[in-house]
C-alpha cells in the first residue's frame, strides 16, 4: 500500500439539490493524505469544511470524483474512520465506560472475549485521563471531559483515520489548550492519521503537519496548503517565541483575511 496517499481524494465535486435550487458546494477537490499525517482543514464559515469531512467519513457521497482510504473506495461510514463531532455525541443514559464499551464491542465483539473488550475500554479511558470517571454519566462531567470521552471512544475502535469536526470549538480557551496538548501526545503514541476541521489558526499551526486552506464558497476548493515543519513534540509556550511559528501563522492569516477576505455580506 502507498503510504503517501493513504487517503486519496480525486476530482471530488459536491452539489446539493435543495428546495431553492442547485448548490455547488465543493469543486475539484484533490488531496492526498499521508499515513500518520495530521491535516487541518481551515476556511471561512460555510465554505465546505464539514462537507469534505463528511465525505471522508462516508456519511455522504460525492456528486463526482472518488475518495479512497487504504486503496479502497469509501462507500459508507466504517469504524476504520472514526468521527468526533463538536457536540460530543454521548448517550446520556450510559456511563463513560459504557459509552466507550459500546463502540469497542461493535468493532471487536465478534473476535474478542469480554475481558479483552473491558481491557480495551479501560485503556482508552486511561489514554484520556478519565479512569476515575468511568462510572459517571455525561451530565455528571464537564464539557471538556465529555469531549475526552468522545475522543476515547473514537480511539478505542483503533481507527485507521480519526476525523474531527471542530472537536474543541465549544470549550473555553484553557480546556481547549489542555486537550490540544493531550491530543498531540495521543496521536504521537497511536500514530493515527488525523483530518480535523478548525476555525482556529493557532490550533491549526500547533497541531498540523499540513494546513489545507479552502477558498470561499460556493464551489469552494483547496486554495493553498502549508506544510508545518515544526518538530515534535511541540510545546505551545516555546513555540510562541518561535519565528517559524509566527511565519506559518501569518501565511494562514494572509490567506483567510487578505486573499479570501469575506465580502461584507453580513453587514449589508
Ligand atoms: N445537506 C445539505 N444540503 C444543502 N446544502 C448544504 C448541505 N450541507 C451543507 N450545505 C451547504 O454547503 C456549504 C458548506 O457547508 P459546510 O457545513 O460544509 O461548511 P463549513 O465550512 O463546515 O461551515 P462552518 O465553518 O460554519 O461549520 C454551505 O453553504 C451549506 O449551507
Amino acid at each position: 500500500m502507498d503510504d503517501a496517499k493513504f487517503i486519496d481524494i480525486e476530482g471530488v465535486e459536491m452539489v446539493f439539490h435543495t428546495k431553492k435550487g442547485v448548490f455547488h458546494a465543493l469543486r475539484e477537490i484533490n488531496l492526498k493524505v499521508r499515513k500518520g499525517e495530521f491535516i487541518t482543514l481551515i476556511g471561512h464559515s460555510g465554505c465546505g469544511k464539514s462537507t469534505l469531512l463528511n465525505l471522508i467519513a462516508g456519511l455522504t457521497k460525492p456528486t463526482e470524483g472518488v475518495l479512497l482510504c487504504a486503496n479502497r473506495e469509501i462507500a459508507g461510514p466504517a469504524p476504520e474512520r472514526a468521527v468526533v463531532f463538536q457536540n460530543h455525541s454521548l448517550l446520556p443514559w450510559l456511563t463513560c465506560y459504557e459509552n466507550i464499551y459500546l463502540g469497542v464491542e461493535r468493532v471487536f465483539g465478534k473476535t474478542e472475549t469480554a475481558a479483552q473488550l473491558r481491557e480495551r475500554t479501560m485503556r482508552a479511558l486511561a489514554l484520556v485521563g478519565l479512569t476515575a470517571a468511568e462510572s459517571k454519566r455525561p451530565h455528571e462531567i464537564s464539557g471538556g471531559m465529555k469531549q475526552r470521552v468522545g475522543i476515547a471512544r473514537a480511539l478505542a475502535m483503533e481507527p485507521k483515520v480519526l476525523l474531527m469536526d471542530e472537536p474543541f470549538g465549544a470549550l473555553d480557551a484553557l480546556t481547549r489548550a489542555h486537550l490540544q496538548d493531550e491530543l498531540l501526545k495521543i496521536v504521537a503514541a497511536t500514530q493515527s492519521t488525523v483530518v480535523m476541521v478548525t476555525h482556529d489558526v493557532d490550533e491549526a499551526v500547533l497541531l498540523s503537519d499540513r494546513i489545507v486552506m479552502l477558498t470561499n464558497g460556493p464551489a469552494a476548493t483547496i486554495g493553498e496548503m502549508v506544510e508545518v515543519q515544526l518538530e515534535h513534540p511541540r510545546d505551545r509556550v516555546a513555540l510562541a517565541q518561535d519565528a517559524r511559528y509566527a511565519e506559518y501563522r501569518s501565511a494562514v492569516l494572509e490567506f483567510l483575511y487578505r486573499k479570501q477576505a469575506h465580502p461584507a455580506k453580513e453587514a449589508a
